[in-house]
């Protein structure tokens, strides 16, 4: 019995002592020989502090970054968005190592390499490890998933955004844009001096949640903005999480915030079976031509690639978060850029009416919209919803001429190599709409530089969805307003999860009919 004892002490301490060991070989030992290998490459970066690696240097910058104020004509927000990046760059060059707690990082800022890694074909780079809170926003749904599943997905969904079934749902999103703006119009010609001031920020937000529950969920969009609300704040949970380094078993602790996160995650699934359950049993000969319905329909046609009905329903937040917020930013700060850059407002509102006239756009005359495109694409470039992304070695692997060991990550900053003059040109930082006058590609010195939608096989399903629902939403503020920036604005990009006007976007409106 004693012996027994005995034994199983010796057990505890064996396992004790080697667990102390691999936790110090992985908090110390590691990051030094990752440093000294990265070093002898000629890889410089921010040294590793224990535990906390560079988090709390970034979160330091970071915190100093949000008291700026730029000004209203300063589009090198780098400085607020993107300080750790900036200095980093600075001082060691295009590619660097940087620590997230004891997890190595390369950052990568050479587009020739970025696109080795995102254009990929075998999958040699997936997407890096996501931090809990952003997998239970997501699931298993096309942003996340890999491999054979990613396959048996994307085809799946691609039917939902070939451009004829894109067309068919210019006229929701007409109809979504002109019940907001004939409420704007209502309020500007009440007011004293026939012009009303907006927070369009808050206003855009709520028309896109609005046009993606209808485009996604037809007849069930009142269900499905039931959804939007719950997944709005889980995604607000997620993103006061993402600099915090996760404890293991942490997120099954029954805490005042992980409870209320369960509590949304069933409210979320139990409204999406609903819906899915509905259409399934409604017998119908097809399943409707939202993106939910093509989808199932596909789903159901495509022998082998049936999807499970969680998979769907992760495939539906997946819509929820990839293609609201994106969008609604978008047509932010294209606003924001038109408001400040009067001649290209009056420009477009030119070309607006002479395509479509004071009707209802119709995809084909959208179509025709080349200076609304050249003005979103420089939006995207200035003031790309997605400033960064991540990708990790899935073997290890030659990056350039650098070797990375399997497992590390590589962090692309969208935001800074958007603004390199080395690829821009001298003229990175202002508003040129015309440097996309012959299409992205001969837009800068490099094919691949604009990474707003990423490019490669994992690059955005949504990106047609979201040109066709800004132009739709753009031509229509020019058929009926002429608009400036309000003086209450304040210059402060953010990001959270996605870039965002931190004291949201206020534009005087005047209309331009009565
Ligand atoms: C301005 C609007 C948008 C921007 C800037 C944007 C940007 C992006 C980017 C950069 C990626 C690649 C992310 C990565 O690989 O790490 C992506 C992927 C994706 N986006 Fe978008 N997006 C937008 C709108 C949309 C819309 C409207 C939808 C759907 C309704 C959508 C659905 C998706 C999906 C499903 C993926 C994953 C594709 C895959 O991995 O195969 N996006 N988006």
């Amino acid at each position: 019995m004693e012996y027994d004892l005995g034994l199983a002490l010796c057990a505890v301490v064996v396992v004790f002592i080697s667990s102390v060991w691999s936790a110090l070989v992985y908090l110390t030992w590691r990051p030094y020989a990752i440093t000294i290998a990265f070093r002898k490459q000629g890889v410089g970066g921010p040294a590793y502090k224990f535990w906390s690696g560079s988090n709390e240097e970034i979160k330091s910058m970071q915190r100093e970054a949000m008291q700026l104020v730029l000004d209203n004509h300063c589009h090198d927000i780098t400085l607020r968005v993107q300080p750790q990046y900036r200095k980093w760059i600075s001082e060691y060059g295009d590619v660097f190592l940087f620590w997230f707690g004891p997890k190595p990082r390369l950052l990568v800022s050479d587009p020739e390499m970025v696109k080795q890694v995102l254009a990929n074909k075998f999958g040699f780079y997936p997407k890096s490890d996501v931090p809990s809170a952003i997998f239970s926003l997501l699931g298993k749904g096309l942003v996340l998933v890999e491999g054979s599943e990613w396959a048996r997905h994307r085809r799946v969904i691609n039917p939902a955004f070939t451009m004829d079934k894109l067309k068919l749902l210019t006229r929701p999103m007409a109809e979504c844009a002109k019940s907001m703006l004939e409420g704007w119009h209502d309020v500007a010609m009440q007011a004293a001096d026939g012009r009303e001031e907006i927070e369009v920020a808050k206003q855009f937000q709520e028309l896109t949640a609005d046009i993606i529950s209808h485009t996604a969920f037809g007849s069930n969009y009142v269900d499905g903005k039931e959804v939007f609300f719950a997944q709005k704040q889980l995604q607000m949970l997620a993103a006061a999480s993402l600099l915090d380094i996760e404890i293991p078993g942490h997120r099954y602790l029954p805490t005042d915030r992980n409870i209320n996160k369960w509590k949304l995650e069933r409210r979320v699934k139990n409204t999406l079976v609903r819906i899915i359950q509905g259409r399934l049993e409604a017998n119908n000969s097809s399943f409707g031509n939202d993106l939910l319905g093509v989808m199932m329909e596909a789903s159901q046609k495509q022998r082998g690639q049936i999807m499970s009905m969680d998979e769907i329903i992760d495939e539906c937040k997946t819509f929820f978060f990839a293609g609201h917020e994106t969008t609604s930013h978008l047509i932010t700060w294209a606003m924001f850029l038109l408001s400040i850059n009067q001649d290209w407002q009056e420009r477009l509102r030119e070309e607006v009416l002479q395509e479509c006239g004071v009707q209802t756009p119709n995809a084909d005359a959208l179509n025709h919209l080349k200076l609304v495109t050249m003005v979103l694409l420089e939006t995207l470039r200035l003031y790309g919803p997605v400033v960064q992304m991540s990708r990790k070695a899935g073997k290890d692997m030659i990056l350039g001429n650098i070797s990375i060991p399997k497992d590390t990550a590589v962090m692309i900053p969208v935001l800074m190599i958007h603004r390199s003059k080395e690829i821009w040109g001298e003229d990175a930082n202002e508003f040129n709409p015309l440097r996309f006058e012959n299409g992205i590609s001969k837009a800068a010195s490099h094919p691949n530089a604009l990474l707003a939608f990423s490019i490669g096989p994992r690059a955005c399903i949504g990106q047609n969805f979201a040109m066709l629902e800004a132009k739709t939403v753009m031509a229509m503020i020019l058929q009926r307003f002429s608009f400036s920036l309000s003086p209450k604005y304040v210059h402060a990009p953010v990001e959270s999860l996605t870039l965002q006007p931190q004291y949201g976007l206020p534009i005087v409106f005047t209309p331009l009919h009565a």
